[in-house]
């Protein structure tokens, strides 16, 4: 490897004259790194090399979201630590993924979308969800046993993320990248997002009109391509349901 790295160090110097029309001498994959070597000077670029639990996915058939529905953003929020417990429980897992079937429905919800506004995307937070991540998402949840699975659903029943037929989401603006206002951010759990006590809420100064109006519009689109929303999380929707998801689908462990 150093060999190979000095030998294209000479080379871009031996290439020097050229390089002032095209600063660019060598591009270099290896391993899924790609290094450019520019003036003598070699810049790592690009992504990791897949890691185990995207390879996992890969191979076990589902598909990555932004590769089927171009403009689509994703902000993997439990890959980050901006999440309701603070941790990075993805690690290198930083794209969302879901059977090839609910990306289609969402690739039909999104373009519902785009022609009621074309100022608008699909902002994704979480898709297929292994279980062993959702055992962690459950005993972090500061809860009331009894209410818990409201929020999170019970690792021993497993969840319909578990299966990659349910997906958590917001609308963005595409020029701003950032989400509509829908009144309570992602995993925000308590009656200001639910869509069950909207009216309440609404009464109760605790959301306004224009939020509901964005989450309304959300729920329009997903229902539109066939998904299932729940009475407690505006971002959360199903492909499924978990009796036809357990007869088609393996879960990810
Ligand atoms: C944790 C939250 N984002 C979520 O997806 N909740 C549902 C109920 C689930 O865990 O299936
Ligand atoms: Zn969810």
């Amino acid at each position: 490897m150093k060999r190979l790295i000095a030998s294209l160090i000479i080379l871009s110097i031996l290439a020097c004259g050229e390089s002032r029309q095209n600063n660019t001498i060598v591009t270099l994959k290896e391993n899924g790194h790609e290094k450019v070597i520019k003036d003598s000077v070699i810049m790592e670029l690009t992504s990791d090399p897949i890691g185990e639990l995207e390879q996992r996915l890969i191979d076990a058939g589902l598909v990555d979201l932004q590769k089927e529905i171009p403009g689509l953003l994703v902000d993997l929020r439990y890959s980050t630590k901006n999440n309701f417990f603070g941790k990075d429980v993805y690690g290198k897992l930083t794209r969302c993924y879901l059977q090839p079937e609910v990306a289609s429905s969402l690739k039909k919800a999104h373009s519902v979308l785009q022609q009621k506004d074309s100022t608008l995307t699909f902002l994704v937070y979480d898709g297929v969800r292994p279980l062993s991540v959702q055992q962690i998402l459950w005993d972090e949840l500061d809860k009331p046993e009894k209410i818990k699975p409201l929020y999170v659903a019970d690792p021993q029943k497993g969840s319909l993320h578990n299966y990659g037929v349910a997906v958590d989401l917001s609308i963005a603006d595409i020029r701003t990248g950032k989400s509509l206002d829908m009144g309570t951010d992602f995993d925000f759990f308590g009656y200001p997002a639910y869509p069950d006590r909207e009216d309440q809420m609404l009464r109760e100064g605790k959301i306004n009109e224009q939020q509901v109006e964005n989450r309304q519009l959300l729920r329009k689109v997903m229902n539109a391509a066939g998904f299932k929303g729940i009475g407690s999380e505006w971002w959360h929707f199903n492909a499924f349901s978990r009796k036809n998801a357990k007869e088609k689908f393996d879960i990810v462990k």
